[in-house]
């Protein structure tokens, strides 16, 4: 089962994700972007300032593609559960607002194309839910992407991405204690499981 954790910078993804390495000792634990040297380019893609927006969707897409080759799908056929920090509505949520100004006339319809040919959706995901001004406050807006302005259209993404597949998605607020968000998470995580079994 691919359970992935999805939200604004600053929502709480990793405090959550690593808080299940204790209580999910079993599962397979992963992220985009990857530690990969793919992984690599796009953080110096993050990093820039100046960087090309279809550009680094392509090196988002590069390190998708190898994480699902070299983690995603190995593990998945070993019967692991896989919990990832960030995944493809990453890409469609964060890049779809990168590439909202230009040429593209539906950035998230290209996107979701892109990947259709060879990503592996999700089996459920858990969007952490923060408002835009506590995300790019608690994230200290060290890039790119991490402006309250932004992080707007990035949610208004979201959005549209649970309004389509409400099924996947398991909505958690992310404004409460992080003992409360892990707690949530948590019981989320062991009911999918339970129900698997
Ligand atoms: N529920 C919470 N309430 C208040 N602060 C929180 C909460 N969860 C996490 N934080 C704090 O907010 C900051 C960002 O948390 P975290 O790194 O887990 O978010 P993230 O969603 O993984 O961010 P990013 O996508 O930018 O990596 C950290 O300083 C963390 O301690
Ligand atoms: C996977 C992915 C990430 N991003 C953005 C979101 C963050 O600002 C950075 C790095 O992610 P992290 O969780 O803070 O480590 O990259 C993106 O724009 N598109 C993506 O597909």
């Amino acid at each position: 089962m691919l359970i992935t954790l999805e939200g604004l910078d600053g929502s709480g993804k990793t405090t959550v994700w690593e808080a299940l390495h204790d209580s999910h000792p079993e599962a397979t634990f992963t992220r985009e972007p990857t530690e990969s040297w793919y992984g690599e380019a796009v953080n110096r893609a993050i990093d820039d300032d100046g960087a090309d927006p279809l550009a680094t969707l392509f090196l988002f897409t590069a390190d998708h593609a190898d994480h699902l080759s070299r983690t995603i799908r190995p593990a998945l056929e070993n019967d692991e559960l896989v919990i990832s920090d960030r995944y493809s509505d990453s890409r469609y949520a964060y890049q779809a607002a990168a590439l909202s100004g230009s040429d593209l006339t539906r950035p998230m319809e290209y996107i979701r194309g892109i990947h259709s040919a060879f990503t592996r959706e999700p089996d459920k995901t858990i969007y952490i839910d923060v408002d835009p001004e506590t995300a790019a406050a608690r994230s200290g807006s060290t890039n790119q992407f991490e402006d309250a302005a932004f992080l707007a259209q990035v949610e208004s993404n979201y959005e549209r991405l649970i309004d389509a597949e409400p099924e996947r998605f398991v909505r958690v607020d992310g404004t409460q204690s992080p003992e409360a968000v892990i707690d949530t998470v948590e019981d989320v995580v062991d009911r999918l499981r339970g129900s698997q079994s």
